[in-house]
This record gives C-alpha cells, structure tokens and sequence, in this order.
C-alpha cells in the first residue's frame, strides 16, 4: 500500500540540498547492510544536482560503499554524450566522478550519439531495466525494473516530473516503464522518461523542491490534483513518499498541511 505523503521543510535550499544529502547517504548505508548494495534513482535540475554536490560534500559520505551502489536516473535529454545539458554529465561531476563507483552499475540512458530517435533510447533502457529486474529475480514483480530504494524527484514550475508534462502522452503512460518524449515545453524538445508506473515501483519517492516558482505547482500537487493536469500529484512510493521542500516551494500550501508535517 502507498503511504501518505510526508513533509519536510527546511529554512533554505543550501539547507535543504544538505539535509536531503545526509538522509540520502543514511538510507543507502541501510540498505547496503540489509541487502549488500544499495539503489538509487537520480533526478536532474538544479535542486538534483546540487544535492549531490552536497553529497560529495557530506563527511558522512564514507558510511555507503560507493562501488555497490546502482545508480539509474528518472529522466534524461535527449542530447549528445558530452552535452553539458545531460542529467548524466551534471550528475558526475557533482558526485560520480569524486567517489569510487562500479562503472558496471551506472546506468545513464543512452544520447543522441547512440540512439537515433529518444524512442529507441527509451526502448533500449527498458530493456536494461527488465535485465536489472531479472538479474535480481524479480520476474513477479508488476514492473519490469529493479528494485529502487530511493528515487529522487525534482518538480518544474509546471508541475512536470521527471520528462513527464502535464496533459503529455507520458504522463498517460500506463503500461510501459520508459518513454521517449518529444515537444518538451522545456528545452531540451527531446527527452526520455521513466514512466510513473515504474516510478511507484520505487520502496521511497523523495520530491525534492526549492523556490517560489514552485509553490504552485507544489500547492496543487499536495491538495489532491489529479497526475495528468499535475504530474507531481502522481508519485506515490511503496513504503514513502517524502517531500523535502524549502520554505520558499512550502510558501503556498494550506496551514492544515503544514501541520502535519516537519519544520526544521
Ligand atoms: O529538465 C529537467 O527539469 C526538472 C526540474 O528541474 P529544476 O531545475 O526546475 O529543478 C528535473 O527534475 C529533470 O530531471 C530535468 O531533466
């Protein structure tokens, strides 16, 4: 069953890029005790790779085994390899390249040097999923990708997650894990995206969300809007679903929401 949603907020986003940092760090060295490697889903934006940065910047970082940890992303643009736009790119020289990974256990989805169209790349990382999913035994289980422990979520201004937008075919997506997108009202046009049936497959959904230009999209998302008009509505993680908000994404959500949830 998915759980309720539960809120964090933090006084900033340097604060809250840390804290989101130190109980990253924590959950992966539990799960890596419970299960011998540890799985995280990495999101991009400013928020997402800031986070890592302050990962990399965490004395605590040495608690997780770097080398067995999996590392996949939610989304990516459809760019070059060596695009400064990649989530991947971002995404290592905040974190991958300063600690010591298993190249083995990276999995960026593949660019426009490898893929003619962002439909083939989506194709291509599904299949990298279900032989994830396989390799762990996991043929049962209602979506074809492994096991996620933490799956990182940033939220547009438009409400969009991942490459998912509002009113787009991949946010409609029921059955497939990944999807190519093109027309992406945010530039880069071509991206591709988990889906949000894979995305629930994750045991934690972590929203991460700093600034006013969020509050809205954040305000609706936490009061019952439905995922195709908001996306960020949709993520329900199986065991939890945390939002780590700064005051400033917070500023629009109702008192009686805010009660409920955790001010630090
Ligand atoms: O393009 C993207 O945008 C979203 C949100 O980014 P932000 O800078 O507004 O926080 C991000 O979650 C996604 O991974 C990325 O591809």
């Amino acid at each position: 069953m998915n759980a309720e949603p539960v809120l964090h907020v933090h006084p900033d986003q340097e604060i809250l890029a840390a804290a989101v940092a130190r109980r990253l760090v924590g959950r992966l060295a539990i799960a890596q005790r419970e299960r011998g490697e540890a799985t995280v889903v990495l999101t991009g934006g400013t928020l997402g790779i800031n986070t890592l940065k302050a990962v990399a910047a965490e004395p605590s970082r040495t608690d997780v085994d770097w080398s067995r940890v999996n590392f996949w992303w939610g989304d990516e643009r459809f760019v070059a390899k060596d695009s400064p736009d990649r989530n991947e790119l971002q995404a290592r020289q905040a974190l991958l390249d300063l600690v010591e990974v298993d190249e083995s256990r990276v999995h960026p989805f593949g660019s426009a040097d490898e893929h003619a169209t962002p439909f083939d790349a989506a194709d291509a990382y599904a299949e990298e999923l279900r032989e994830a999913a396989r390799l762990e035994g996991g043929d049962g289980a209602q979506m074809p990708v492994p096991t996620f422990d933490v799956l990182l979520l940033g939220v547009g201004p438009d409400a969009h997650i991942a490459s998912l937008f509002p009113e787009m075919a991949g946010i409609r997506e029921e059955e497939r894990t990944v999807v190519g997108v093109e027309n992406s009202p945010k530039p880069p046009p071509q991206r591709v995206s988990l889906t949000l049936p894979a995305i629930n497959s994750a045991a934690e959904i972590w929203l991460v969300v700093a600034g006013d230009d969020k509050a809205g999209a954040v305000g609706l998302a936490l009061a019952g809007a439905g995922p195709v008009q908001v996306p960020a509505a949709g993520p329900k993680g199986r065991e939890e679903t945390l939002w780590m908000l700064d005051q400033a994404a917070a500023s629009q959500l109702p008192d009686s929401l805010l009660a409920g949830g955790e001010t630090f």
